[in-house]
This record gives C-alpha cells, structure tokens and sequence, in this order.
C-alpha cells in the first residue's frame, strides 16, 4: 500500500499552560477527503495549523508527502494549501486580482481562469472583496487555497455561516475539487457535514481522537441497540403507552419503553425489537400513526465515546466561562 500523504504521530501542542491538543495520531491516504470532526475547542484548527507548520509542535510528528513540516515548513509551500477560518483580504482588491497575486507567488500554479470556472466565480472576477457575500468569500478562500496546484488542500469551517443553499453548493465544490485528485482535510464541527463528505474522519475531544474511521463504520461499531418510535393518535396514546410499557417484562428483545414526544413512544430493545413492537400492536388492534426505527448517527457516537451529547456550540460557552472564573 502506497505511504499515507498525510502522517500525524503523537502531536502535543501546548499554549502556556492550556493543552490545545494533546495526543493526536491519524493518517490520510492519496485522494480522500478526510475529516476533522469535533467541538469548538476541540483542538482542530491546532492540529491542522500545526500540521501545515504554521506552528511550532511541542512533540510528536507531522509529515507530508513524507516531508517533516515542522523541520522544514517551506519545502511543502507547493505541496499544501490552506484555506484557514475567516480568511480576509483587503476591501478593494478583487477576486481576479486576488487570485493573480497569490498565483504568483508559486512556482507551478493553477490557471486563475481556470480556478474562477470552478469556483463560479467567472462573474464575480471583477467584484472587490468587501461586496462578497458569505458563500462568495468562502469560495474565494478555497480557490486561494488551490492555486498553488496543491496536492492536500486543507479547509477549515468552511461552511460556518452560510446559508443551507451556499452550504450544499459548497459540498458539491469540494467534492468536484476532489475529483480533480486534491486530497482534502476537512474541518468542521457539524456533524451532518462529516457524514455527507467524508470518506474517513477522526473525531476529536479535548485535544484527543477518541474515535477514527469511515462514518457508516463508526455507527456500525456502536453497540447493536435499536429504537422504534411509534406514534399515536392523541386518542390511542394512553392505551399505546400501556401496552408497549408492558413489553419490556414480557418479550426478550425489548429492554425498555419511554415516553418520547406527546404522542410518540420509544422501545428500544435488540436488532429483533421491531418483531415486538408490530405483533404487539396488531394483537391490541392498536394502529399507529406512524412507526419509525431511529437511525443511528456520528452523534450517536460521539455519545458513547464521551459520555456526552454532541453540543459544540453549548461546550464552548461552558469552557469560556470556566476560563473566566479562573481568571
Ligand atoms: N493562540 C492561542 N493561545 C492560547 N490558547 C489558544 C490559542 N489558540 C487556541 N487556543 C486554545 O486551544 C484550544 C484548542 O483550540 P483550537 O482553535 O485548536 O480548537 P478548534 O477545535 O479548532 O475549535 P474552533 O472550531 O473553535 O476553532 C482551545 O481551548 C483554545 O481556546
């Protein structure tokens, strides 16, 4: 198997006495997007700008394309290109100017015009900075990022603060960037934006992997409990509730039953759960409104790696008035 192009061995990295990251290992393969996943705080933007020798390591190891980036930063100048969070450049320089002068400061870039087709952004060429929107800043930012021509290009929250539309068109960029044989590491903090993108990601927590590996593999890990939701009409629910909390003394593959919103029920139990919960209701000739199993997701996993719900904003609210009071 060919050597991984991006390698992060035991990386430490400390600011003063705050541990930022900790003990991060993972390792990227030619071509794929691979993410960063994990709460604000998390260590993420530490990692990646570490790892692009834009800061200086407290231990352990960064290589790409088996190049030392700590050691010798410039020698992968070509080779990375980072879009990091709230790239700014001055008001009045336009996209076409922007992309010229950052072309030039490469020894093999891409065709600006080329890049600008990519990025749709042929129509705003002549549009100064300071009257793009959000969506048109973030791609400004990818293309700065892919006009060296790099072989790894790393986004870093990319789509933080765009609009649902602006984000899906951003997935679709970076998928067809992909496709142009750009290996990506991709930021984020949004679950739903791993779990669309990603071939591989590491979940970060606290300056720490605590879990690696495709998204369906990880869900797939989780312990093999199952949920059906069953929804009632608001006549039948008190019935419904009776007879499904009933089940989980009387049938082997139902562990437990709980009231999940006004009218819905929750029973979760093994793979089989479902095999109680319908006889149980045709038996009663009680008919729902609507039966639903509960996918499982990334938040699922995070969950059982952490002991705690995935909530990136609310954790660093929390870590910021910690770090008050100890001020
Ligand atoms: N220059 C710095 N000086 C001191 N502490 C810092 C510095 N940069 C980051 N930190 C702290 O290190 C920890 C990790 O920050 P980092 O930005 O790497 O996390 P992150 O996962 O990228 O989060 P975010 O998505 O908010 O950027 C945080 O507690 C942060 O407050």
């Amino acid at each position: 198997m060919a050597a991984p192009i991006v390698e992060v061995r035991n990386l430490r990295k400390t600011y003063g006495p705050k541990v930022a990251v900790d003990d991060v290992s993972f390792a990227v393969e030619r071509g794929e997007i691979f993410g960063i996943l994990g709460p604000n705080g998390a260590g993420k933007t530490t990692t990646v700008e570490t790892l692009a020798g834009l800061r200086g390591a407290d231990g352990g190891a960064v290589r790409v394309r088996g190049i030392d980036t700590q050691r010798d930063p410039a020698a992968v100048r070509d080779i990375l290109g980072v879009q990091l969070q709230e790239a700014t450049l001055h008001d009045k320089i336009t996209v076409g100017e922007a992309l010229r002068l950052f072309a030039g400061f490469y020894a093999h870039p891409a065709d600006p015009d080329e890049l600008l087709a990519m990025l749709d952004l042929a129509e705003h060429a002549d549009k100064q900075f300071a009257k793009l929107s959000g969506g048109q800043k973030q791609r400004l930012s990818i293309a700065l990022a892919l006009v060296g021509n790099p072989e790894v290009a790393i986004l870093d929250e990319l789509t933080t603060g765009l609009d649902p539309q602006a984000r899906r068109a951003t997935w679709d960029l970076v998928e067809r960037v992909r496709d142009t044989g750009v290996t990506i590491l991709l930021v984020t903090h949004f679950m739903d934006e791993a779990e669309r993108l990603c071939d591989r990601l590491a979940i970060i927590d606290g300056g720490k992997v605590v879990a690696e590996g495709t998204p369906q593999g990880l869900v797939d890990g989780l312990d093999d409990d199952r949920t059906v939701v069953v929804r009632f009409a608001p006549d039948d629910v008190a019935r419904g509730r009776e007879l499904l909390a009933g089940l989980a003394d009387r049938h082997p593959d139902v562990t437990r039953t709980e009231a999940a919103a006004t009218t819905e029920v929750a029973v979760t139990g093994t793979r089989r759960v479902l095999f109680a919960v319908v006889p149980a209701l045709a038996e009663a000739d009680l008919v729902p409104d609507d039966v639903r199993t509960v996918t499982r997701s990334l938040e699922d996993v995070f969950l059982a790696v952490t002991g705690r719900t995935y909530q990136p904003e609310a954790q660093l609210a929390a870590a910021a008035t910690r770090e008050g009071d100890r001020s």
